[in-house]
């Protein structure tokens, strides 16, 4: 990177700066959130969205629990103001919810912008003007007298518009390029707006402080938003709201240091959408507070349905690792990222937990919809047995013993290795059915006949090489017994005989299964199951199918 000289830091940070905020460590409530989906987030979008995509986003937002939605630019397009028109006129706006139009500081607009407004029963619009030295100078080349002059005859048309038509409404203003804006000035020219438009404790005027384009670190933007609060005239009846864009992807970091430093709302928008690198996303800023016991007033239990109607809508897409929403954030490839997942979830069920704990995971991922059932532990190269092994058990019922584990999951794993491919969870079962259950090759178990004395004696009947035979055992138990007729008769040898069994809890049916683990000579394990009706043959088809593989049959 040759050219670094070319960039100065075009900030203005405090001096001096009291930095009360930073004895904070969370956001111990919800601000007030405002949706700019339907106008920043629509303004940046390739195609814009037609009215009818408007109307089923705006719908979506109110379901998610927005109070306030900012619904367009009415002055911009056709499109723009029928969609106001169409809210307005077929009564499609919740009592409890109320819209915000944007407009800038220029007569004609702002009477277009009250004329798309007629008949709604509230609104806040919304006055913006660049305040930066950047576009002072390059844009508007204009003195800051003369910035503050638009803001002000802006402030002084919408309030009398608004007097005149005796509307309900709300009045915001953004000293648009507020962060490369001095403190005094943007202190100034908002102090002068709000002069103009008189706030009260009935009507708080909202003064809106955007990083239009991010340039700096958060704790600078919480440094100028203590500032503001501090400078600002009639702070009881002002609303402070920030407006975060991503430049530097410090949009969720900015917002919730704004808050600390004081701020009362947000305007942000779903999954980040916006100008640029986008705005902040409310989703994660509403997540990252309910995820540390606060309540975000917005309900985000559905997050997969919100990212169909959004997908569909505005053709973006959401990226897989979008904090809370993507669709791997709560997925687990790594075997001790599973591991640990796995034991967290069982040590949850054991202690009957109503908090939420387990590693890896910082929230319940049911709480926004996802399910633990494949999308949780998912398996590739990098897997390893306690999340294999937890797949089985929870979503198939196999309760595989702790030794076998390692099996499975080297098995699998190498697997997924060779054929470069995630294993779903039901290739998953097939490979673990077909590798481990009922292998009767090279010895086919055909019958067998228990006789108890004061030992158990079992008569079976193989089939081995193409020739049919009975074999004979005895032991102190059944399992033992056949083991013994198994070595005895045909010359195996093997040691160490490990054994679980249990019933299948999951599916219809009320079977047993049973797993049998042997050693052989050097010391290697080999594992069998077996699933029947009946566990005692359940455990003797487990056996030799741990003898076949031993084997090396099928
Ligand atoms: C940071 C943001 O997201 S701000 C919102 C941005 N969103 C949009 O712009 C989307 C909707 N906008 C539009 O459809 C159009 O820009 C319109 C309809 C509003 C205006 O259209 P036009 O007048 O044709 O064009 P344009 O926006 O380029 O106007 C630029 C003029 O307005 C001035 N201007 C720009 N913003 C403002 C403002 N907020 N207040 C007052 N004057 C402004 C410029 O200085 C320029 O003045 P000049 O004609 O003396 O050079
Ligand atoms: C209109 C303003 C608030 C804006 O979108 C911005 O500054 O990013
Ligand atoms: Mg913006």
């Amino acid at each position: 990177m040759k050219h670094a000289n070319k960039y100065q830091r075009t900030y203005f940070n405090v001096e001096n700066a009291p930095m009360r905020w930073i004895k904070k460590d969370y956001v111990d409530h919800a601000p007030i959130w405002c949706s700019v989906d339907l106008r920043d987030g629509n303004q940046s979008l390739i195609i814009p969205m037609s009215l009818e995509e408007k109307l089923e986003f705006f719908k979506m937002l109110v379901k998610v629990g927005f109070k306030e939605i900012e619904v367009g630019f009415p002055a911009a397009s056709e499109t723009e103001y029928e969609f106001l028109r169409a809210l307005i006129d077929q009564n499609l706006i919740p009592d409890d919810v109320t819209i915000q139009v944007l407009t800038q500081a220029r007569e004609h607009i702002i009477r277009k912008t009250f004329d798309a407004l007629k008949g709604a029963k509230k609104a806040i619009v919304h006055l913006y003007n660049s305040t930066s030295v950047a576009q002072r100078e390059q844009v508007f080349k204009k003195s800051k007298e003369e910035i503050i002059q638009i803001a002000v005859d802006g402030a002084k048309l919408i309030k009398s518009i608004a007097d005149e038509t005796k509307g309900n409404y709300q009045f915001e203003y953004s000293p648009e390029s507020f962060t490369q804006t001095e403190m005094d000035f943007a202190a100034d020219i908002c102090n002068a707006v709000i002069d103009v438009l008189k706030p009260t404790p009935e009507n708080k005027v909202i003064i809106n402080l955007p990083v239009t384009v991010q340039v700096s670190m958060p704790h600078v933007y919480a440094n100028q938003i203590e500032y503001m609060c501090d400078h600002l005239h009639e702070r009881e009846n002002i609303i402070v709201s920030l407006h975060p864009h991503n430049d530097r992807g410090c949009g969720v970091a900015d917002s919730e240091m704004g808050l600390l430093a004081g701020a009362d709302r947000i305007e942000g928008t779903l999954f980040g959408n916006g100008e640029r690198t986008g705005n902040v996303d409310i989703i994660t800023l509403a997540m990252n507070m309910y995820s540390q016991g606060v309540e975000p007033n917005l309900d985000f239990t559905n997050i997969p349905e919100i990212i169909e109607v959004y997908e569909r809508v505005t053709r973006m897409h959401v990226y897989e690792r979008s904090p809370y929403s993507g669709e791997l954030v709560f997925a687990a490839f790594s075997g001790s990222h599973q591991d640990a997942i796995a034991k967290g979830m069982k040590w949850r069920e054991e202690k009957q937990l109503d908090t939420w704990t387990v590693p890896y995971l910082p929230v319940d991922p049911q709480d926004v919809g996802r399910q633990y059932d494949g999308g949780v532990i998912r398996i590739n190269s990098q897997s390893g047995k306690g999340g294999i092994g937890y797949l089985l058990e929870q979503k198939y019922g196999y309760d595989t013993p702790k030794e076998m584990r390692e099996d499975i999951g080297y098995l699998m794993k190498g697997i997924s290795d060779h054929r470069h491919q995630e294993l779903k969870s039901d290739e998953i079962l097939e490979i673990f059915k077909q590798e481990y259950f009922n292998k009767t090759m090279p010895i086919h178990m055909l019958d067998y006949h228990f006789v108890r004395t004061n030992e158990v004696m079992v008569t079976l009947t193989i089939e081995m090489n193409g020739e049919k035979r009975d074999i004979v055992g005895r032991g102190n138990g059944r399992l033992d017994a056949v083991s013994n007729a198994i070595t005895s008769s045909l010359n195996i040898n093997y040691k160490d005989l490990l054994y679980k069994e249990h019933a299948l809890t999951k599916g219809s049916t009320s079977q047993a299964v049973a797993y049998v683990g042997i050693h052989d000579e050097k010391g290697l394990m080999y594992w069998g199951a077996g699933i029947h009706d009946d566990i005692i043959a359940a455990s003797v088809i487990a056996l030799f199918s741990a003898v076949n593989r031993l084997m090396g049959g099928k």
